[in-house]
């Protein structure tokens, strides 16, 4: 890298940059691009790129938002055939994409007031094109900030960031493209998980394996007022990654005519305690950690927890880690994954906070992508409890069994949706079949 001649890393960003604007607009010639041009090097890539991209034929204008501008790169556009022009209102229709080039990585949350002025009257139905992020976004935090743009389609360079994956700036990326700039990069701080890392941790039935060998796992689930929390918990958790499932709690003879495989007490190497468990949480919870095995906390034994629980995995939703943190839910939508990060400090354990994007907070930060909005449905996340908890009789550590079920009910979510409706119960069924594909796909099975 220390060879390359100055400013030959943002060439290859602006050239990456180019092909994914010529991609998304299906081709080049006479296609109207406004780029929208920060102080600094976001807009030196806005810049360079809009060069190659009128050289090509397109009608490109630079609207330059900041008191300073990158020399070269407005040269080179001017070369090519670019011009500037004052920010005025655009109709949908008007121009055919708009790249957001104002700030890039180094940049803080939140737009000054010549941005937004400049961005409002475009049309919404114009697509917007962001270089590394939607400028506004809190990059190394995902956290929203105050204002901030939001694009189809953001093209990043060498890796990702915490942005591209952490809720809500994620949902202001639209469709993450990553061109390979040859950069030198230091380990990510946080990880996301592909198919090939959960191939790589989920446990594989062994030929001396027997069902004790293969793990136990415990539920302790539902209520007179739940019994389908309970149901469901167990249908997460008898999907066929532990070698058996155990039941306790009041909604055991509807447990059994459902899933005739599962069994009452007795010895687990993991416990799930708390979906639908409503006024009995407090006392399965002091019962399961008696037990001194891993556990996942979830839903109504959440409120229960008061000590550091360094086995645990604790499951909330934003609302109920709201209410163990005592702050407003809304707090915690706008900033996920410093409050799972808080939680894992205050709690001693692993914290999986779910949403669109879920964050897993432990010895280090993963964000599970998989997933589709149609998982917002009842008792999903009742069944990711349950699978989270196979995971951990089957020996894997809280921090991998957390994001590997988070990661397979993702997927598991999608598998069963093929883009329409579902409910829990389909999602739990689909769980086996994509543990079917990984095993075909990556161990060749
Ligand atoms: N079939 C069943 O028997 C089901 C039973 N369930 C049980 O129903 C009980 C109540 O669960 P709830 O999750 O509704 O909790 P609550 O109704 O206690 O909700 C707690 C707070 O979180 C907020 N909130 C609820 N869902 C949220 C979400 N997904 N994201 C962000 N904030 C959210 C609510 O506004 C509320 O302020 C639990 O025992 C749960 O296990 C649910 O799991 C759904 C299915
Ligand atoms: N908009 C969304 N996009 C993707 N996944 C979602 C979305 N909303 C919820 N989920 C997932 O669905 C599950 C819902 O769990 P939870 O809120 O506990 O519901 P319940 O208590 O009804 O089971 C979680 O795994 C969560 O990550």
């Amino acid at each position: 890298m220390a060879t390359l001649p100055d400013g030959a890393l943002m060439q290859r960003a602006a050239t990456g940059l180019a092909t994914a604007v010529a991609d998304l607009l299906g081709g080049v010639y006479g296609r109207r691009i406004v780029l929208l041009v920060g102080p600094g090097d976001n807009g030196g890539d806005a810049l360079y790129a809009g060069g190659v991209l009128a050289r090509r034929g397109a009608s490109v204008e630079a609207w330059l938002l900041a008191d300073t501008w990158h020399d070269d790169a407005l040269a080179a556009l001017r070369r090519a055939g670019g011009r500037t022009s004052a920010p005025r209102p655009l109709r949908a229709g008007a121009v055919d994409v708009v790249v957001d080039g104002v700030f890039g990585i180094g940049a803080r949350p939140g737009l000054p007031p010549r941005v937004a002025e400049a961005v409002i009257p475009i049309s919404s139905s114009i697509p917007f094109v962001a270089v590394d992020v939607p400028s506004g976004v809190g990059v190394d935090t995902g956290e929203g900030g105050g204002m901030h743009l939001r694009a189809d389609l953001t093209v990043t360079f060498g890796t990702h960031k915490i942005a591209h994956l952490a809720d809500p700036a994620a949902q202001a990326c639209g469709v993450v493209e990553l061109v390979d700039i040859g950069l030198d990069l230091p380990p990510a701080p946080v990880e996301s998980l592909g198919e090939a890392d959960v191939a790589g941790l989920l446990p594989r039935p062994r030929p001396d394996d027997h069902k004790y060998t293969r793990g136990v796992v415990g539920v302790r689930a539902g209520s007179a007022t739940y019994p389908g929390a309970g149901l469901l918990a167990v249908a997460g958790a008898n999907t066929g990654l532990a070698g058996m499932v155990r039941y306790v709690g009041s909604a055991a003879e509807t447990v059994k005519q459902h899933h005739p495989e599962v069994v009452g007490p007795g010895r687990v190497q993991a416990w799930v305690v708390g979906p639908g468990t409503a006024d009995d949480a407090e006392q399965h919870l002091a019962e399961a950690v008696a037990d001194d095995v891993p556990l996942v906390v979830d839903a109504d034994a959440l409120g229960h927890v008061t000590a550091p629980l360094p086995q645990a995995v604790l499951t909330p939703h934003a609302g109920e880690l709201a209410a163990m943190l005592g702050v407003e839910r809304k707090a915690v939508e706008a900033a996920p994954l410093r409050h799972a990060t808080d939680a894992a400090a205050r709690f001693g354990c692993v914290v999986l906070l779910k949403g669109n994007h879920t964050g897993i907070a432990g010895e280090r930060v993963r964000i599970t992508t998989a997933g589709t909005p149609w998982l917002a449905t009842a008792g999903a996340g009742d069944v990711l409890s349950g699978l989270i908890g196979a995971l951990l009789a089957a020996g894997l550590a809280p921090f991998d069994a957390a994001s590997v079920g988070s990661w397979l009910h993702g997927a598991a979510g999608t598998l069963a949706s093929d883009g329409g409706p579902i409910t829990a119960t389909d999602l739990a069924r689909a769980i086996p079949r994509v543990v079917q594909q990984i095993a075909v796909r990556h161990w060749g099975l």
